[in-house]
Order: structure tokens, then sequence, then C-alpha cells
């Protein structure tokens, strides 16, 4: 049967998809497909495997009903709408697990980074402005003993804590929609409500995915409430956080840096503002980018695709309702 996948990925999900014998159509041109593109090559496809933030919302499933699976290579599913897929009878797959500790680690990247200056100090050196050591200068922020506060503390989330209780001794909290017991047998973390988590946090990350209610949810307010020594990460998805309020929040002085592997839009624009600013560092978006993860994430994705196309269940599954 025939894949379409929309962006090129690793030769190990693809040996995978050949060795099942099926046949693969897949996009190389380095932009993102248009909607029309994307339902004109699924016209004759059986699967979808989607690599990147094409939509799949109901205009494109009611074109393309005839979709047996649709497998994401990523674990978000936010471009997705599942509601659509299931009234479709399309599974939805995705990847979670095998990318949360490369995620976990450009949380914890970010977060030492920032408190560290790193992104910024390291262009002074670049354009010639280390002249002389001074005591006084380039001075960051401990994270010994500090308070973490996670957003969601999700697979990801649970990382994150673990790694920086591992490191520096890090008193933990954190904030879902339910408590978590393995957070708090594990890992000693104590639930608390949003606005307390914004409050006592030293270093906010976020780990929630994005939905209609965690749309915006770090916004002027929410910045406002945190300790004017905070580093905010967010590792999520940009959308969680309102990019004009970080910015007026880092130049007021309401929170003193910020580590961002998502933005909104992506990519950023080389003249933000953000990219200037001493105590920010910002990457593009390469929260699982090992080759080791991006193999693992090609196989399951995979995996997926060649259940979905045996009527199977999928090993990752989004939309469990679709088999009733
Ligand atoms: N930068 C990158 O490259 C990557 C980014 N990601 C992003 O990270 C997100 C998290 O991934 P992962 O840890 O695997 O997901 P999980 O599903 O394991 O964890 C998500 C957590 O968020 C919590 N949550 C969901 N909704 C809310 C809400 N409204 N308010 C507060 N907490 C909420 C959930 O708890 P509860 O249901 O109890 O609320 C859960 O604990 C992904 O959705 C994706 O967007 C993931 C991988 C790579
Ligand atoms: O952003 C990446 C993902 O896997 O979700």
């Amino acid at each position: 049967m025939k894949v379409f996948i929309t962006r090129v990925i690793p030769q190990a999900g693809k040996d995978l998809l050949l060795a099942a014998g099926h046949t693969i159509e897949e996009w190389t041109e380095k932009r993102n497909l248009t909607p029309a593109e994307l339902v004109a090559h699924c016209s004759d496809a059986d699967a979808l495997l989607s690599a990147g933030s094409n939509k799949i919302d109901a205009a494109f499933l009611d074109a393309a009903p005839h979709l047996k699976v649709i497998a994401l290579h990523a674990v978000g599913y936010d471009n997705v709408d599942v509601a659509a897929a299931t009234r479709h009878g399309i599974p939805i797959g995705n990847t979670p697990g095998v990318l949360t500790n490369a995620t976990a680690d450009t949380a914890f990247l970010l977060m030492l980074a920032t408190s560290r200056k790193a992104f910024y100090l390291h262009k002074r050196i670049i354009r010639g402005e280390w002249n002389f050591f001074e005591p006084t200068a380039n001075l960051g922020i401990s994270l010994d003993g500090k308070t973490l506060g996670i957003f969601g503390m999700g697979s990801i989330g649970q990382n994150m804590a673990r790694r920086c209780k591992a490191a520096y001794g890090m008193q933990v909290i954190y904030h879902n929609r339910r408590r978590d017991d393995t957070a708090e047998k594990e890992l000693g973390a104590t639930y608390v409500d949003f606005n307390t988590l914004l409050q006592q946090s030293d270093v906010l990350s976020v780990h929630a995915p994005l939905t209609p209610e965690t749309q915006g949810k770090f916004n002027a307010a929410a910045f406002a409430q945190m300790k004017p020594s905070a580093i905010f990460v967010n590792t999520a998805r940009g959308s969680l956080h309102n990019e004009s309020d970080l910015i007026a929040a880092l130049e007021g002085g309401q929170i003193w840096g910020a580590g961002l592997d998502v933005t909104n839009p992506e990519p950023m624009h080389p003249d933000n503002v953000l990219l200037q600013m001493p105590n920010v560092c910002v990457l593009p978006h390469i929260g699982s980018a090992t080759q080791e993860t991006r193999d693992a994430m090609a196989v399951l994705a995979a995996q997926n695709i060649i259940a979905g196309l045996k009527g199977e269940r999928l090993p990752a599954v989004v939309n469990p309702e679709v088999y009733g």
C-alpha cells in the first residue's frame, strides 16, 4: 500500500515500511506543503506519515476520508482535529516516550544556559568583546536548592524534574489538571494551583500540550505574578506563551530570563528582540533532535502505519475511541 510522507524522515522508519511491502512517496522540498498539495498527494495514498506542522484538520480529513491511518512523527498532536479523525474512523498515531529524555535534556539545557547567559556571552566573544576578566561582570543565577515549577507534569515534565533534583537538589512543585501519584511519590513533587506555581517557582518549565485551555496561558497577568528572579522555560509549544507579554515582562523586570525551544511563529524572525536579550536563550525547536531519538520516532511512526494498514490497533494511538 502507499504511504505519503510529508518531510524527509530517518531511513530507519522508511526501511521498516519498505520491508513490510509498502511503497513510499516522500515530500523532499524544504517548505511546508500547502493544504491543497497535501490533499493532492494523499489522493491515492492509503496512509499519511506527517512530520511537521501540516494541519490535519476537518477540511483535510473530509477530503481524504479514504486514509486508513495517519501517523505523526511527533508526540504533540495540536495540529490534528482528533474528533474529526475519529468520526472518519481514522486512527491517529504519535511517538510518546521515545523522545522524552531528549526533550527533557533540551529543557535542562535551556534552563542552565539561560541562568548563565550562555548564548549572549558566546555572541560577545564572536563580536570581540571578551576583553578582560571582571569579577563583577557576566554574572548569572545559581540553581542550587531553588524551586522548580513544572506546568504539565507528564513524561517530559517528570524527566525534567528528575534531572533538576539530581543536579541541583531543586524542590519540585507542579500544576496539572489532575494530581500525579508518580511525581509525588518518586520525585517528592508538591501539587499546587496555577497561581502558586507562578508565585513560587524560581524556574518555571512548561511541558503541557497546546490545547484551547493552555493557549496563551503565560500572559501578562501570569508573568506579573512571577518572581523578578525567575527563569521561564518553554519546550512545549510557542503558543502557550504570549510573546509580546513575555518581552514586556523581561524588559520590565517582572521575570529575569527565558529559555525557549518553541516560538510563535516558527521559525522566529532573526530580528526578534528576544534574540538580543542577555538573559534569553532561543533554540530552533530541537527538543527531540538527536540522531537516536529521531530514528526511534521514525520507527515508531512506521510501526503505527504498518499496524493501521493491517487494521490492527496502533502501538501508540491518540484516539483509542476510534476502536469503539
Ligand atoms: N520541543 C520539542 O521538540 C517537543 C515538544 N513536545 C511538547 O511537549 C508536550 C508534552 O509531551 P509529553 O510530556 O510527552 O506529554 P504527556 O501527555 O506525557 O504530559 C502532558 C502533561 O500536561 C498536563 N496537562 C494537560 N493539559 C493541561 C492543562 N490544561 N493544564 C495543566 N496541565 C495540563 C497533563 O496532565 P493532566 O492531563 O492531568 O492535566 C500531563 O501531565 C507535547 O504535547 C508537545 O507539545 C514534545 C516533544 C518534543
Ligand atoms: O514538538 C515535537 C513533538 O514531538 O511534539
